[in-house]
């Protein structure tokens, strides 16, 4: 807002500010939705009808409207939503906004991608401006977001919209400078912050004060209410006052964030507008769940990579340690598209870098879930691929709402291992539309070999596929959810050897004989794919990902799919043919790191080799093809050997023309000596025709080296006319000398 320039100008301003509030909430307070009420379903305001005052005590409705401009809201407000391209409300928008301007708490729950966002901060925009909040106020709003990035992005918005109020607001979160926050923060009127570095200014920084505030939002509420940030949380909000308005958002409501509205909402509105509907993610969502066995899961996941080399692709892992791992593999084996990670433990400067990066390029971002909630790529996500299974189905649902956002179509993919087959029926008890396929296994390239190969040649990589693979197996170890997530049904050798590591790491907490024996009668499930597998070729087809005649071979994911009806069915099919056998005690106790189904190797005393010791030989060998110099090397060897066979070549060829020109001159000359005779024996025959046939034949002759016939018999013509002519010329000068004398 500028600066009024006068005191009169000032007064002006103050003025009519003061007369639109007032404006304003006689206008809230006459079209107030009853409480409890779903504003949705009201009837529309027609387009043409007045809005805002009608006569001294009348006002337009407002519940049920379906346009920014149709609210009870500051112009100020209504002109940083049209100039920010926002017209018309969704649906969250519609059901909220007309309780959140009555200053009602809200318990807000819609799909990904559906607009929440302006669902709380048109309130606390129009909030503040009700209440003429100066700088001279302090904190009137918090905007608290589990994640830096969705912090960030939170409050891009609030900029964008609220522009032409005169807010001050500030974005705390970990990773800025602290020091300099602490200067500002007792000046801001609006704060968009992460839990922990709001409480770490509660906490240390002098005169920091909260005690005025008027709203407080929490978005991703599930997961800011959820056992991570119970502390920080639960200590925030005693600092807070009672008496404010709370609003609360989030795609996926959980028990916890009901428990938070029984204890500080009042009388919350609870608005989930997509209660009634078929599926719990965006309706413009294709998603796809394909079974993938642990140890090709990269080989899968590599496959998908090389068959959408002009997506834009969004990759879930579960650590940061798979991201780091699968990203530094992956760009050595430099797919065609970019390649970029996101996980918690980088420096927050190169996280908002990377993301604004992801946003302006097609590439491939793998990430932990720092990115599954709130993020809106504004230029959209073709494909979300969860390579390990989200840890329930709320997280499922913010994974995949990263695509198909707004009005955007999108797809994701989850790969399942046999093991997590439940996670399936989780998704369809939860009205998630999943459709269970087979990948197309034509295209599938195993990549196991090549890391093992990148593994022996850049030392600081196995470290990495170490912990890659320690992090992972713990990350299973450490879930509650058991149904899905069993450590002890992994094929744990062949998933080292598929991250290209030439023996078993030890795992402390993992003994699998204590597996064994916690688990009587139940199967240990082993997959019969030997350690040592094929380098580059793709797996024989005795495994689950068997494919039918009709797939489409082009895309990886786009194979014959499984209608409804028969899902089930077809899952435990898929489930029998699995490639898994019971593994006896017995078996176990004589070898537990050799898997069943593979060789064993001798070396020349008959000691038995580990079993992963001939990949390392086969790495070696890659290695040093790998080396981009001694290829090139290679390379400038293989083109001198090349010139010396040319040069060779050349010179056979030129020996044997040479060869077959001399052949053909003695035939000719053969052919004419021939002729010669002949013409001698006949006695028929003239002087001059005699002399001219002399003279073809030369031309005959010596056109063997020559090109033009016609040239030839031309100047043997003219030597012939010459002849006579000089003959003729003598005769005509001893005819004058006579006539002289
Ligand atoms: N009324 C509207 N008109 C046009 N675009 C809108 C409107 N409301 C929101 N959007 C756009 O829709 C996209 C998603 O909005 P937003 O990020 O608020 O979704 P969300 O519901 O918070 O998603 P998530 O649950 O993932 O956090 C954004 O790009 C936003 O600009």
């Amino acid at each position: 807002m500028k600066k009024p320039k006068s005191k009169q100008l000032r007064i002006q301003n103050r003025n009519s500010e003061v007369q639109e509030i007032e404006l304003l909430n006689k206008w809230i307070e006459f079209g107030k939705p009853e409480s409890g009420s779903n504003p949705l379903s009201f009837p529309p305001l027609p387009a043409k009808s007045p809005v805002g005052r009608i006569d001294e005590n009348t006002y337009s409705q407002y519940a049920g409207c379906t346009r920014f401009q149709q609210l009870p809201l500051s112009k100020n407000l209504k002109d940083g939503l049209r100039q920010s391209g926002y017209k018309n409300m969704t649906n969250i928008q519609r059901a909220s906004l007309p309780h959140a301007l009555c200053g009602r708490d809200i318990l807000g729950a819609a799909k990904t991608g559906s607009g929440k966002t302006l669902a709380f901060i048109i309130p606390v925009l129009e909030k503040l401006y009700k209440a003429r909040w100066g700088l001279e106020d302090g904190v009137g709003s918090i905007i608290m977001s589990p994640t830096r990035e969705l912090a960030d992005q939170l409050f891009g918005v609030l900029k964008s919209v609220g522009k032409h109020h005169g807010f001050s607001a500030g974005l705390l979160i970990g990773g800025h400078e602290y020091d300099e926050e602490k200067d500002h923060v007792n000046r801001m009127n609006i704060l968009i912050c992460t839990p922990g570095r709001l409480l770490k200014h509660m906490d240390t920084t002098p005169n920091f004060d909260c005690s005025q505030l008027q709203v407080l939002v929490l978005d991703e509420a599930d997961r800011i209410l959820d056992s991570g940030f119970k502390k920080e949380v639960n200590a925030i909000i005693s600092q807070l006052p009672k008496h404010r308005q709370t609003l609360l958002f989030s795609a996926t409501q959980t028990k916890s964030v009901k428990n938070l509205a029984r204890l500080s909402l009042k009388d919350p509105e609870y608005i989930a507008v997509d209660e009634e509907s078929i599926a719990a993610t965006p309706n413009r969502l294709q998603q796809k769940v394909i079974l993938v066995p642990l140890d090709q899961k990269l080989d899968m996941l590599w496959s998908f990579i090389k068959a959408h080399l002009n997506s834009r692709i969004l990759v879930f892992l579960s650590s940061c340690k798979q991201v780091r791992f699968v990203y530094e593999v992956f760009k050595k084996l430099r797919p065609g598209i970019p390649l970029k990670c996101l996980h918690g433990r980088m420096k927050q400067v190169k996280r908002m870098f990377i993301l604004q990066q992801f946003v302006e390029q097609k590439s491939v971002l793998f990430s932990t879930d720092v990115s599954s909630r709130g993020l809106d790529f504004n230029k959209g996500v073709d494909w979300v691929v969860q390579v390990d299974c989200p840890d329930d189905v709320a997280s499922y649902i913010h994974r995949v709402g990263r695509t198909a956002r707004y009005d955007s179509i999108g797809r994701s993919v989850l790969f399942l291992l046999p093991s997590e087959m439940k996670m399936l029926e989780k998704l369809q008890e939860k009205k998630i539309p999943v459709h269970f396929d087979k990948p197309n296994t034509k295209r599938l390239q195993s990549v196991s070999g090549l890391l093992a190969a990148l593994l022996a040649k850049y030392k600081d990589l196995q470290p990495l596929a170490q912990r890659a693979f320690k992090t992972y197996l713990k990350s299973i170890y450490k879930q509650k959810d058991k149904e899905i997530f069993d450590v002890a049904k992994l094929p744990i050798d062949e998933f080292s050897a598929s991250l290209g590591l030439p023996m078993t790491p030890q795992l402390r907490y993992l003994n699998r004989k204590n597996i064994d024996k916690n688990t009587p009668g139940e199967a240990v499930l082993v997959p019969q794919i030997p350690a040592n597998k094929d380098l580059i070729t793709p797996k024989p087809s005795n495994n689950l990902l068997e494919e039918s005649e009709d797939e489409e071979p082009l895309d990886l994911l786009h194979s014959k799919e499984i209608t409804d009806g028969d899902e089930g069915k077809s899952i435990a099919a898929d489930n029998s043919l699995l490639t898994t056998r019971i593994l006896k005690k017995k078996k176990l106790k004589i070898n537990v790191h050799r898997p069943v189904g593979t060789r064993v190797v001798f070396d020349e005393e008959g000691n038995t080799l580990p079993p992963l010791a001939r990949l390392a030989d086969i790495s070696t060998i890659n290695s040093a093809l790998l080396d981009k110099s001694k290829v090139m090397e290679r390379f400038a060897e293989l083109r001198e050997e090349m010139k010396i066979c040319d040069q060779e070549d050349k010179l056979l060829d030129r020996k044997r023309r040479k060869e077959k020109r001399i052949k053909e001159k003695e035939k000719y000359k053969r052919v004419r000596n021939e002729e010669e005779d002949d013409n001698e024996d006949d006695d028929d025959f003239s002087g001059s025709d005699k002399d001219s046939k002399k003279v073809k034949r030369s031309k005959v002759y010596f056109d063997s080296d020559n090109d033009s016939d016609g040239e030839m018999k031309d100047k043997v013509e003219l030597k012939t006319d010459e002849i006579s002519l000089a003959e003729q010329e003598e005769l005509a000068l001893k005819l004058l000398s006579s006539m002289h004398s």
